[in-house]
């Protein structure tokens, strides 16, 4: 029996700041962004958006345009690494939202969790939902990747920055793609990438909590925008996705250079051609002698060769388009980058029922992930009314000021407002039972 995909759904912002005005502010050559880092746009939330409006908007649009009945649906995990509460998952959020449209207690049967495990947590949410449906071929689930991919302003991950939410539906039989168990894993723990638990006094936290009865320095926050070292966690990426490869051809029994049959790759990408800067080096093990792997420069110089950007051109391209006019979605940029690609398919009319792709996950702290999935005959049906490209060039452009101004959440009103969707009304900060609690509406 088959278990994969059986329909996908997504929710981005829709706003942008281009990347060449990030760049002229704050004095960076565009071509090192667009041409070195395969850059375009940066989606921002607007004022009533966050993870929990993208989640449920996801949700919404996955159940209604597949006319899923919510009865059928047994879990629905999120994987988040910027949920809104340290205790209340995102999950719970986004059922009580959900039931606000499709009625009282539909999901009262329904197992829901948050997982987190920075920027693989979905994948981990997806392979444990896999082994579900796999133990009970009449369930389903449903697995949510949200995040806003925040940073420092000027940081080097200010530019790689990005938001937004795919819902996938995980049955027996799907349409669209199915896994085959083998997973590859390589985990290390290291400080790469993190978001440490700090604490406050009430008057450095500069938040009204009058209501709670706190001592000093009983309040601790998590930070928004993580802690990080750029180049080290590139390191990471590359050390532990290269071991988790050699780490699949093993559980997988294979001696081949497996990804000679991926005819796409879809990697998590924290940024456009962090993919391509990275499987460069698996490319030269699989394809290359010792001696020339060796080399001083071997790999800088492949990287750069006509062989090597022909290869991507075909296998990573696809993935990547709609992450250099989105930035990174954290959880959710190796489910884009799977919507890309298809979307890439669709409208070239490509035929690629039967055709293998890689998936590599990533998440910061650290682990990578390894895997296959097969594209399955119906995906086509899947992907008539899905319009990721259209979506995402029909987003408004913000200017500078604007986007400074929401990165402050100094900005009380809506770029535009919300129709259509969820989207946050208030947070609770009167009623000290409640307090921080937040309230959110379908406009
Ligand atoms: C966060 C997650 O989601 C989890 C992860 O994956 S961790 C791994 C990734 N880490 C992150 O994304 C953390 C946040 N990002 C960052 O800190 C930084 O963006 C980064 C470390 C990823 C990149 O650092 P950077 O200093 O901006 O760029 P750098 O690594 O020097 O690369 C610049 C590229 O532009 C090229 N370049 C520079 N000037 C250029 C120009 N004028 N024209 C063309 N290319 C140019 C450089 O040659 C280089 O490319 P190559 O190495 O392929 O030759």
């Amino acid at each position: 029996m088959k278990v994969g995909i059986d329909a996908i759904a997504f929710d981005l912002p829709k706003i942008y700041l281009p990347i060449r005005t990030l760049a002229e502010n704050r004095n960076i050559e565009f071509e090192k962004l667009n041409l070195g880092l395969g850059l375009e746009k940066m989606s921002f939330p607007d004022v009533h958006q966050d993870v929990v409006t993208f989640a449920a908007n996801a949700t919404l649009k996955l159940i209604e345009d597949n006319t899923i009945s919510p009865a059928e649906i047994d879990r629905i995990y999120v994987g988040t690494e910027s949920g809104v509460d340290s205790s209340k998952p995102v999950a719970s959020y986004v059922t009580q939202l959900l039931e606000q449209k499709l009625g009282e207690n539909t999901f009262k049967n329904c197992d829901t969790l948050d997982m987190t495990f920075a920027c693989i947590g979905a994948i981990d949410a997806l392979q444990i939902c896999l082994d579900f449906v796999r133990l009970n071929p009449d369930k389903k689930a449903i697995v949510i990747a949200t995040d806003n991919a925040k940073y420092d302003l000027n940081s080097s991950g200010e530019y790689t920055q990005g938001a937004g939410a795919i819902a996938i539906l995980i049955a027996a039989n799907p349409r669209l793609i199915s896994f085959t168990k083998e997973v590859g894993v390589s985990s290390q723990g290291v400080f790469d990438f993190f978001k440490p638990r700090r604490y406050f006094s009430k008057e450095e936290a500069g938040v009204d909590f009058s209501l709670l009865n706190v001592e000093e320095n009983e309040l601790s926050i998590y930070k928004e925008q993580p802690v990080f070292d750029g180049q080290y966690s590139n390191e990471c990426y590359i050390s532990r996705i290269t071991e988790a490869y050699a780490h699949y051809k093993k559980v997988s029994n294979r001696n081949d250079a497996v990804f000679k049959k991926w005819e796409n790759i879809i990697m998590h990408l924290p940024y456009c051609f962090q993919g391509r800067r990275t499987f460069v080096s698996i490319y030269a093990n699989e394809t290359k002698t010792v001696e020339e792997v060796n080399t001083k420069d071997f790999i800088k110089s492949l990287s750069k060769s006509e062989e090597y950007t022909n290869f991507v051109q075909k296998a990573l391209y696809p993935a990547e388009i709609a992450s250099s006019k989105i930035g990174n979605m954290y959880t959710g940029s190796i489910f884009l980058g799977l919507l890309s690609t298809l979307s890439y398919h669709f409208k070239q009319n490509n035929e690629i029922t039967d055709k293998t792709f890689g998936f590599i996950a990533y998440g910061s702290g650290s682990k990578a992930k390894v895997f296959e999935g097969h594209v399955e005959q119906s995906w086509k049906q899947v992907f008539t009314n899905l319009n990721l490209f259209e979506t995402i060039d029909n987003a408004k452009e913000i200017d500078f000021e604007t986007y400074i101004s929401l990165h402050k959440k100094a900005k009380k009103e809506s770029v535009l407002s919300p129709k259509n969707e969820f989207g946050l009304e208030s947070i609770e900060n009167s009623n000290p039972n409640l307090v921080g609690a937040r309230y959110y509406r379908y406009y």
